[in-house]
C-alpha cells in the first residue's frame, strides 16, 4: 500500500549544517512498508520529520534520495491518480466557515469528481459514519471543535479513499469526542490503510496496529504497539529525606537519571521523604541496592517501589537522542 525505501529529504535554508557540523536532514534514510488495512501511528517529537514524510507520501514534496510507492504508484509522477485514492485531514482542518455542513460535504464530493447518485450516496455514507445527521443545516462557523473534526474527517473520506492520512485528529477535543473519533478511526481498519500522527500517546495501543517513531528525521521504531510497550523500562520511585538537589546530584554521580516529583518539598507536611523517580530497568534487587547505597551515604530512605513503564516514558526514552534511555539499570 505504502512503501518508502531509503528516503531522505533535506531543506536548503542557506545553511545546510547543524551546530555540530552535520548536514541537516528533515527525513533521513527512512524505509517502511504499510499494508492494506493497517492503522499506523506515526509518532515523533516536534520537528522529527513527520509532516515532511507525509508531504513526500502525498507527492507535495519530492525526495532527494530513495523511492516512494503509494498503491504501486509514484506520488510525484502519478500525483493525480494517487490523490484520487488518498484522503488527508490536516492538523488545522481547514473548512469554509460560511458553508453549512451539508454544503461542505457536497462541495468536497464535487471536488472529488462525484455527481448525481454517487454524490448523494457518498454524502449519506459520511453522514452515517460521522453521525452528522442532526447538524447538516448548521453553519461550519458555529460548530464545536469536536463536530468540526468530524466534518473534516467526512471531507477527507468522502471519495472512499484507500489510504487516509490524519494529522492530530483528536488534539483539543473533549474525552467524549476523542472516544467518538477513535471509534470511527478503529472501524476504518481492515479495508483502508490509515497513517495517523498524534501526540496523545496513550490512545495508540488501543487504536493502532502498528507504531512508527521518527526522531531527528530517522525511523527509530517500527513494530506493533505491544512490542513498543514491551521495550519499556521499569522505573523506580524512591523517597529520600534529604534536599532534592543533593539527592539528584548523588543519583547522577551513580549514573542514574532521576526526577524530583515534588515542586515544593518543604510543603510535604509530616512526611519528610521527598519522592523521586529514577529511570532504568529496575528489579526489586537492584532497587534495594540503590536504597542501600543512599543509606550508606547517611540518608534516610523511605518508600521504594517499582512502577511499570508507560507509553509516554518509552517514547521519551526512544526520542531522548542521547542514547541514555534505559541505560542506567541500577
Ligand atoms: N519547508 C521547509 N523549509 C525548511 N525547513 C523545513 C521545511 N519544512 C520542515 N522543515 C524542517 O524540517 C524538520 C522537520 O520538520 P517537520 O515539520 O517535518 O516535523 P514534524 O515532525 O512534523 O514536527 P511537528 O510535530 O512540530 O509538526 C524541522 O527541522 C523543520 O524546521
Amino acid at each position: 500500500m505504502i512503501e518508502l525505501s531509503h528516503v531522505s529529504k533535506r531543506f536548503l535554508n542557506g545553511s545546510r549544517l547543524t551546530e555540530n557540523g552535520r548536514e541537516s536532514y528533515a527525513v533521513k534514510d527512512v524505509s517502511f512498508r504499510l499494508e492494506k488495512g493497517e492503522i499506523a501511528a506515526f509518532l515523533g517529537p516536534n520537528g522529527a520529520g513527520k509532516t515532511t514524510t507525509k508531504r513526500l507520501i502525498t507527492g507535495y514534496l519530492a525526495p532527494d534520495q530513495g523511492e516512494i510507492r503509494v498503491m504501486g504508484m509514484c506520488p510525484r509522477r502519478d500525483g493525480r491518480a494517487v490523490r484520487r485514492r488518498l484522503g488527508y485531514l490536516p492538523e488545522h482542518n481547514p473548512l469554509y466557515d460560511d458553508l453549512t455542513v451539508f454544503e461542505t460535504l457536497r462541495f468536497a464530493a464535487r471536488v472529488q469528481g462525484l455527481s448525481g447518485p454517487g454524490l448523494k450516496s457518498a454524502i449519506r455514507r459520511m453522514v452515517d459514519l460521522c453521525d452528522l445527521g442532526p447538524h447538516l443545516k448548521r453553519s461550519v462557523a458555529v460548530l464545536s471543535k469536536g463536530f468540526r473534526q468530524r466534518v473534516g474527517l467526512a471531507v477527507a473520506m468522502i471519495h472512499d479513499p484507500d489510504l487516509l492520512i490524519l494529522d492530530e485528529p483528536t488534539t483539543g477535543l473533549d474525552p467524549n469526542q476523542i472516544h467518538y473519533i477513535q471509534q470511527v478511526i478503529k472501524n476504518l481498519g481492515g479495508h483502508r490503510t490509515v497513517l495517523l500522527s498524534t501526540h496523545i500517546l496513550h490512545q495508540v495501543p488501543d487504536m493502532c496496529s502498528r507504531v512508527l517513531v521518527l526522531c531527528e528525521g530517522s525511523l527509530v521504531f517500527d513494530d506493533r504497539p505491544q512490542a513498543l510497550l514491551a521495550r519499556g523500562c521499569t522505573v523506580a520511585r524512591i523517597g529520600v529525606a534529604q534536599e532534592p538537589d543533593a539527592v539528584l546530584g548523588r543519583l547522577e554521580s551513580l549514573g542514574h537519571r532521576a526526577t524530583c516529583l515534588t515542586q515544593d518539598p518543604e510543603r510535604s507536611g509530616a512526611n519528610p521523604f521527598v519522592p523521586f523517580t529514577v529511570e532504568g530497568n529496575w528489579t526489586e534487587e537492584t532497587l534495594a541496592d540503590l536504597a542501600e547505597s543512599l543509606r550508606e551515604h547517611g540518608w534516610r530512605v523511605g518508600e521504594c517501589v517499582l512502577t511499570p513503564p508507560t507509553i509516554e516514558s518509552i517514547f521519551a526514552g526512544l526520542t531522548a537522542g542521547d542514547g541514555t534511555a534505559c541505560a542506567s539499570s541500577g
